[in-house]
C-alpha cells in the first residue's frame, strides 16, 4: 500500500535546538553542501532475512537513521514518504532513501563522511552492499572552519580511499567557483542500460529582496513561503515537506513520483546561498533552470549534471542552452566522461557585465531625465 505521510518531529524530542543565527553564524553560515550518494546491490551470499527484500533500505526506521546521522552531527526535523522513497528534512539539509539508494547532503560544519561506516552497516542489515559511491561538493566559503576531513578535498579523498577505491576530480577554476567529485564504482555488469540523472544548481549572491522571504515572519508559515516564492510551481504536483528556520533559513524536500527535488536556502546577505537538486527525468533542463533562476535571482551560480548513457538527457554537455539565460555569461564548462557509462558536466555562470549595465540604465536615465525636467522648469 502506498505510504503518503508527512510527520514533523518535536524539535526538543529530536534533540534539535534552534539557535540564534545572529549569534552563531556571525562569520557566515556555510551553505554549500557536502553530498553523498550511495547505491547498493544485494550481497551475493545469503546473509539474512532481509537479503531479498524489495523495500531494502526503506526497512530502516527514523530512529536508526538518526543514529547514522548522529555521526554527521545533524538531526532529523521531519519525514515524508510516498510509494517510492522516504525523505527526511535535516537540521542541515536532507536525506532521501530509496530501496537501494541513500542520498544525503549536509551543510554547515557537519561531518558527512563520518557516517559512512554506519551507512555501510545499515546496508548490511538489509542484505545490501555498496555498488557505487558518489561524494561531491562545491568549494566551501570557509574551509578552515570545517572539522576533519572536510577542511580540504585532499583530506576527504584520503579518508574515502581508506574505505573505498575511487577516483577524484576537481571541475572548474580551483581559485574560483569549482566542484569536487569522488566516485567509486563497483558495478560489475557494464552492459546494463543505466538511466539515472541528477541536476544541481548552486547559487550565490542572491537578490536581497528575494531572500527577505526566507526570514521568519509572524503569521507566515513555511507553506505560505513555498507558494508565494514560486517554489511550489517549480515541479507542480509534488508532495512538499518544507521548514522555515528561526530567525532565517529555509529547507524543503519535494517528492514527485519516483523523483526527488530539494531546496536549501541561506538568506543572510553576507553569505547568501541557495541549492536546488533533483533527479527528475526531463529531456533537457532549459525551462527548469530558467524557472529556478527566476525564483531566486542569483548573481552567480554553478550547475552540475550527472547523466548516465540511457538517461533522458542524452547529452549532458548540451542539457540546457545558454541562450535561454541571456543575462548570465558562462565562466567555464568542464566535462568528464566515465567508462562506467556516464558523464558529469559542471559549468559556472555570473551575471554578465552587459546585463548589469542595462539594469542600471533606467536609474541613470531617470536621474538625467529629472535633471532635464528641472532645467526646463
Ligand atoms: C536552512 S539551512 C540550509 C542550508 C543549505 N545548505 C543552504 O545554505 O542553502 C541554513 C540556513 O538556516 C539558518 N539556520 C537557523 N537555525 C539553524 C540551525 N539550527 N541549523 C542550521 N541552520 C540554521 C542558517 O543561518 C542558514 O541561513
Amino acid at each position: 500500500m502506498p505510504i503518503m505521510s508527512t510527520e514533523i518531529f518535536n524539535e526538543s524530542d529530536a534533540g534539535f535546538v534552534i539557535e540564534s543565527t545572529q549569534n552563531c553564524y556571525a562569520d557566515g553560515f556555510e551553505g554549500p553542501e557536502k553530498k553523498l550518494d550511495i547505491r547498493f546491490c544485494p550481497i551475493n551470499k545469503i546473509t539474512g532475512k532481509n537479503s531479498t527484500s524489495k523495500i531494502g533500505l526503506r526497512a530502516i526506521n527514523k530512529d536508526r537513521w538518526q543514529q547514522v546521522l548522529d555521526s554527521a552531527r545533524c538531526t532529523i526535523i521531519s519525514q515524508t514518504s510516498n510509494q517510492f522513497m522516504d525523505s527526511y528534512v535535516l537540521s542541515e539539509s536532507s536525506l532521501f532513501v530509496y530501496p537501494r539508494r541513500a542520498m544525503v547532503k549536509t551543510c554547515g560544519t557537519t561531518t558527512l563522511l563520518h557516517l559512512i561506516a554506519k551507512m555501510v552497516e545499515v546496508g548490511k542489515e538489509c542484505g545490501l552492499e555498496v555498488e557505487m559511491v558518489v561524494f561531491s561538493r562545491k568549494n566551501l566559503n570557509q574551509p578552515t572552519k570545517q572539522i576533519f576531513p572536510h577542511c580540504s578535498f585532499n583530506d576527504e579523498v584520503a579518508f574515502l580511499n581508506k574505505i573505498f577505491k575511487g577516483e577524484a576530480y576537481v571541475m572548474g577554476d580551483v581559485n574560483k567557483d569549482h566542484w569536487n567529485l569522488y566516485i567509486a564504482d563497483y558495478r560489475k555488469n557494464k552492459t546494463v542500460q543505466r538511466t539515472e540523472q541528477t541536476f544541481e544548481v548552486m547559487m550565490h549572491d542572491l537578490n536581497p529582496e528575494v531572500m527577505k522571504q526566507f526570514f521568519k515572519r509572524e503569521g507566515v508559515s513555511a507553506l505560505d513561503t513555498t507558494v508565494s516564492s514560486g517554489i511550489s510551481n517549480l515541479l507542480p504536483g509534488s508532495i512538499i515537506d518544507d521548514f522555515q528556520f528561526d530567525p532565517c533559513g529555509y529547507s524543503m524536500n519535494g517528492l514527485l513520483d519516483q523523483w526527488y527535488w530539494t531546496i536549501h536556502i541561506t538568506p543572510e546577505s553576507h553569505c547568501s546561498y541557495v541549492s536546488f537538486d533533483t533527479n527528475i527525468a526531463l529531456p533537457d533542463f532549459n525551462q527548469l533552470l530558467r524557472n529556478v533562476l527566476n525564483v531566486f535571482k542569483p548573481g552567480r551560480f554553478t550547475t552540475a549534471i550527472y547523466s548516465e548513457d540511457g538517461s533522458p538527457v542524452s547529452d549532458a554537455y548540451s542539457a540546457f542552452d545558454i541562450n535561454s539565460i541571456p543575462e548570465f555569461s558562462i565562466q567555464n564548462k568542464t566535462l568528464h566522461g566515465f567508462d562506467g557509462g556516464y558523464d558529469v558536466v559542471v559549468s559556472n555562470f555570473k551575471l554578465s557585465d552587459q546585463y548589469l549595465i542595462q539594469q542600471k540604465q533606467p536609474i541613470i536615465q531617470t536621474a538625467d531625465q529629472q535633471q532635464v525636467d528641472l532645467i526646463q522648469v
